[in-house]
């Protein structure tokens, strides 16, 4: 018998995540079908997104081989029913309070900072970079977590040094590097590209710096198909690209309106819902059909 959610206590709601309290030393981080597009999040859900993102997490948690933070399996018996699937169960950390970003390709926030001073994060980039230009090697470009609603600031490594010692911020760098590296080759042999990607770390009470949050998933990072890449053309995103191009070239919404975007036509819903599963099933290799939580 599973319990319910309510039993357990929320301790954070996030744009498309939610964060319960299971126990003093566990937590439940649960994903929702929420889809965020141009910093709005839609009215309409996309069914299954929550459990097709939790599981590229688990995937990559295994394939990584990283020390992380996950405490029991996708079926774990304290994951509750109406979450099951799109929630896991992991041990409370010590978060370290640094967004850790590494890039292997210019574009977004540090395509911005690149055009205005030739370098992100304080690391210097050669001249003639456009949007999408690889970077090689890859570039640790960390960020102070935002308040709810606002964008992460970018930030040097010296200041991370600054805020966490160098030791730690050292270690956080040549891990998010490392772990990135291994996720873009993962998915580079299943012909999609990982532009870039987030990951948190925490502490465990035993002093062990772990992989935490969620890992390489579309909403944590950005991928591409690496059959449409060319640099300095359009980037469409594997994931969101269907309902970008429909709220901006058929909706009859502009991003610069100031209202929020219409709901989405249940063609766009489908579509997307497939694409998240075509990004979990090519990369993974495994069948979404087999992931706990599916409609009974
Ligand atoms: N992961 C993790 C974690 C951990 N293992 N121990 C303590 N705190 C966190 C933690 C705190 N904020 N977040 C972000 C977050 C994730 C998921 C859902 C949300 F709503 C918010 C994660």
């Amino acid at each position: 018998m599973r319990p319910e959610l309510s039993e357990y206590t929320p301790i954070y709601s996030g744009k498309v995540r939610e964060l319960y309290e299971v126990d003093d030393e566990h937590l439940l981080l649960v994903a929702s079908d929420r889809i965020s597009a141009y910093d709005y999040i839609l009215d309409t859900p996309i069914p299954d997104k929550g459990r097709v993102l939790t599981a590229m997490s688990v995937f990559f948690f295994d394939a990584l081989g990283v020390p992380n933070h996950l405490a029991g399996p996708a079926d774990d018996p304290r994951i509750p029913d109406a979450v099951l699937g799109r929630a896991l169960v992991t041990r409370r950390l010590d978060m370290v309070p640094v967004e850790c970003v590494a890039r292997g390709y210019l574009t977004g926030s540090g395509l911005k900072e690149y055009r205005a001073n030739g370098e992100v994060c304080g690391v210097s980039l050669p001249a003639g970079l456009v949007d999408g230009s690889r970077i090689d090697p890859p570039i640790f470009t960390p960020a102070t977590k935002a308040a709810v609603g606002d964008h992460d600031e970018n930030v040097s490594f010296e200041r991370v040094a600054e805020d966490v010692g160098i030791e730690l911020a050292t270690r956080l760098r040549d891990l998010t590097l490392d772990v990135y590296a291994r996720g873009a080759d993962i998915a580079r042999e299943r012909g999609i590209i990982l532009a870039d990607t987030k990951f948190e770390f925490g502490r465990s009470s035993d002093g062990d710096l772990l992989l935490a949050d969620e890992v390489l998933t579309p909403d944590s990072s950005r991928y591409w198909d690496g059959a449409l890449y060319a640099p300095g053309s359009a980037l469409p995103s594997f994931d969101k690209q269907i309902v970008r191009d429909w709220l901006t070239k058929e909706s009859g919404w502009s991003t610069d309106s100031g209202t929020p975007p219409p709901p989405l036509p249940s063609d766009v819903v489908d579509r997307t819902r497939a694409r998240y599963i075509e990004a979990y099933e090519r990369i993974s290799g495994l069948s979404f059909d087999d992931w706990p939580g599916g409609a009974a």
